[in-house]
């Protein structure tokens, strides 16, 4: 997979030289190029912004900088077909970002991130774009962050650890909270290992049973029993609408 990140902040994306991308990328399994989008600007001050119109606070990002650098890295060849890029856009106002969205994207070949500061960018980038390639708008939460590189961050570990071979043991992944399945849509249950005793606290004696069957049931009741607790509207389905294939465009 090959996943580039156009921004103001390059040095906010060095993470991804760290830990399971930074391996992955190792390994050759990410190719990850991050751009600085100052680098298609012209202008002695390396303008990337500039007021809103209808007026408002803040600044918005300009088109131009943006088309010339998409263009240049989507047209670098690699777009042979096989590859049709995705633009991944974190943006407060995208839809939740999902166990099944990172699913989703990480059977994509090819992902194009860009994370916006100030206000936003200009929405013509989103609209030319998604004449040419799915457009993905996504939120990781609701609060405002000042930029999208942390979203990047966190879509990008969520995409990378699901890759054939990046995570050690492929199993891992199969029990994470809402990984689809079993456990779709519930939270991970509490977990334990050794000392037996802690500080006079024991284990569950479920646990120390050996019976798989009563372990997976534990297992499940308490699932069920945190997410009721702290997420009741994924049991009566009111939360995040669940990613759905079909919507590409978002
Ligand atoms: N929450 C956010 N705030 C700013 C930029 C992007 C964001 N997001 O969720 O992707």
């Amino acid at each position: 997979m090959r996943l580039d990140v156009v921004t103001i902040f390059p040095e906010y994306l060095e993470p991804l030289n760290v830990s399971l991308v930074g391996k992955a990328r190792a390994r050759g399994q990410l190719d990850v190029r991050v751009h600085d989008l100052r680098s298609w600007t012209h202008d002695r001050h390396n303008t990337v912004d500039d007021t809103p119109y209808g007026g408002g606070p803040g600044m918005v990002m300009k088109t131009e900088p943006w088309g010339e650098a998409l263009d240049e890295i989507l047209t670098d060849g690699y777009e042979a077909g096989a590859h049709a890029p995705a633009l991944v856009v974190p943006t407060p106002s995208g839809r939740p970002f999902t166990q099944e969205l990172a699913v989703h994207l990480s059977e994509r070949p090819w992902l194009v991130f860009t994370p916006a500061r100030y206000e936003g960018i200009d929405r013509r980038v989103v609209d030319e774009y998604a004449t040419r390639m799915p457009v993905y708008e996504v939120s990781i939460g609701d609060y405002v962050l000042a930029g999208g590189e942390a979203a990047v961050l966190v879509v990008t570990e969520a995409v990378a650890r699901l890759l054939p071979g990046v995570l050690g043991n492929a199993e891992s992944h199969r029990d994470d909270s809402f990984a689809p399945g079993a456990m779709a849509g519930l939270l991970e249950g509490p977990v334990h290992t050794k000392p037996p005793v802690w500080r006079g606290r024991g284990i569950p004696e479920v646990l120390l049973s050996g019976h798989h069957g009563k372990i997976a049931r534990w297992r499940r009741d308490e699932a069920l029993r945190r997410t009721t607790a702290h997420r009741p509207g994924l049991i009566e389905g009111s939360d995040p609408k669940a990613f759905d294939k079909k919507d590409r465009e978002m």
